[in-house]
């Protein structure tokens, strides 16, 4: 099987590439660039020397649609286009911008601050969100693969929302992020003076990704409505901590809540359901397509708190886009993806 990787110097390109040249269903790994065409890819990556002999070639639609799978790890805003020019052919697209999740009408506009992608392009992208999602995936053409704070929030929340455990007019979403979240391209925010012993809150109740967890969770419960979501940088480069707030509609045990967490889960091979008490640190999952929750009820408030990691370059980006792709190709999820995680 043949794929490609469009934005292939990127941070989620070049983590596609570790993946997915590794992927043992996977023959031959195209790497496309908009801004490095005919170099080699160790150049441009040199933790690659010797182990990568492949150079990045300029963007090329026609070839591209005869692939098996095309990545597109372009900006939201560029992908769009390009999924257009792909779909109805033979390549599967699985698009890790933002630019084909947000179905609401307006929405996109609003938060992303340019033109929607055309309505037939958007009406063909399933949610790849894998754990929710999984059927829909299977027959699907075009994955519009999930934000990396909606996917450690949404596993977070998704057993309380679906067995309607807690208020969701209570719901606060508090995140921090490494800095490759930001992607390769070095803003003044991402400067080292700027974020080394620095922890910053940005984006405040205007983050992309605050619709998109919103449509999920209006999925799942008639009573969601606008949520209140914060995300902060912290000096590291890989790594996602969600803690989530809410009040229960009855009073439920850690025990009880633990229990629901791992029965939800048992059939899902990347969430691990941490033991009672025990919380996990994004070191934890560093490397990996795993997403770590733990979930405690305060009875003196009738709170409860649940905490989600994963690493938004692997389960919040490449590494969900590799699993959706298996299951679109009806094999086992976890194929080329059973990662220790690197530790310390
Ligand atoms: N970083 C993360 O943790 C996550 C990222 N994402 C999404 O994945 C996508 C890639 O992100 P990331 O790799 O971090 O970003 P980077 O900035 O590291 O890489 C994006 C790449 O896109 C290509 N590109 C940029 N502009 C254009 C253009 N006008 N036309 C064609 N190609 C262009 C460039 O590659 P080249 O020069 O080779 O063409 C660039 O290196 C983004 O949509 C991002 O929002 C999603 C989840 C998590
Ligand atoms: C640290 C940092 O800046 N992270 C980015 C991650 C978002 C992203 O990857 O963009 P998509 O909308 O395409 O998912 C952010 O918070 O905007």
């Amino acid at each position: 099987m043949d794929v490609g990787i469009v934005g292939s110097t990127g941070y989620g390109g070049v983590e596609l590439y570790r993946l997915l040249s590794n992927h043992p269903n996977v023959d031959g790994c195209i790497l496309y660039s908009s801004s490095l065409e005919g170099s080699s890819y160790a150049e441009q990556y040199p933790h690659l020397s010797g182990l990568s002999h492949e150079s990045v070639k300029p963007i090329m639609i026609e070839e591209m649609q005869q692939l098996d799978f095309v990545f597109l790890a372009v900006p939201s805003g560029v992908s769009k286009e390009l999924a257009q020019k792909l779909m109805g052919k033979k390549a599967k697209v699985i698009d890790l911008s933002g630019d084909l999740r947000l179905k609401v009408p307006g929405e996109y506009e609003e938060w992303y601050k340019g033109e929607s992608a055309p309505q037939d392009v958007l009406g063909k992208a399933v949610y790849g969100l894998t754990e929710i999602n999984r059927h829909a995936i299977r027959e699907a053409e075009l994955i519009a693969n999930p934000g990396c704070f909606p996917t450690a929030t949404l596993l977070g929340l998704a057993p309380l929302y679906q067995q309607d455990l807690i208020d969701p007019h209570s719901l606060i979403i508090d995140a921090k992020t490494g800095l490759s979240g930001a992607g390769r391209k070095a803003s003044q925010s991402s400067h080292f003076a700027e974020t080394q012993e620095n922890l910053r809150i940005y984006k405040v109740h205007q983050h992309q990704h605050t619709p998109e967890i919103e449509q999920q969770l209006k999925e799942w419960s008639s009573e969601a409505g606008p949520i209140t979501f914060t995300t902060h940088l912290i000096p590291m480069t890989r790594g996602i901590m969600v803690t989530m707030y809410a009040d229960l509609k009855d009073s439920c045990t850690t025990e009880q809540l633990h229990t629901r967490y791992q029965s939800f889960y048992e059939k899902h091979p990347f969430v691990r359901i941490r033991p009672v008490g025990q919380f996990p640190g994004t070191k934890e999952v560093f490397g990996t397509n795993f997403c770590d929750l733990s979930i405690k009820a305060d009875p003196r408030t009738n709170r409860v708190t649940i905490v989600s990691v994963i690493d938004n370059l692997v389960k919040g980006a490449a590494g969900q886009a590799v699993q959706n792709m298996n299951v679109m190709l009806g094999l086992d999820e976890t194929t080329g993806l059973h990662h220790y995680p690197i530790y310390p």
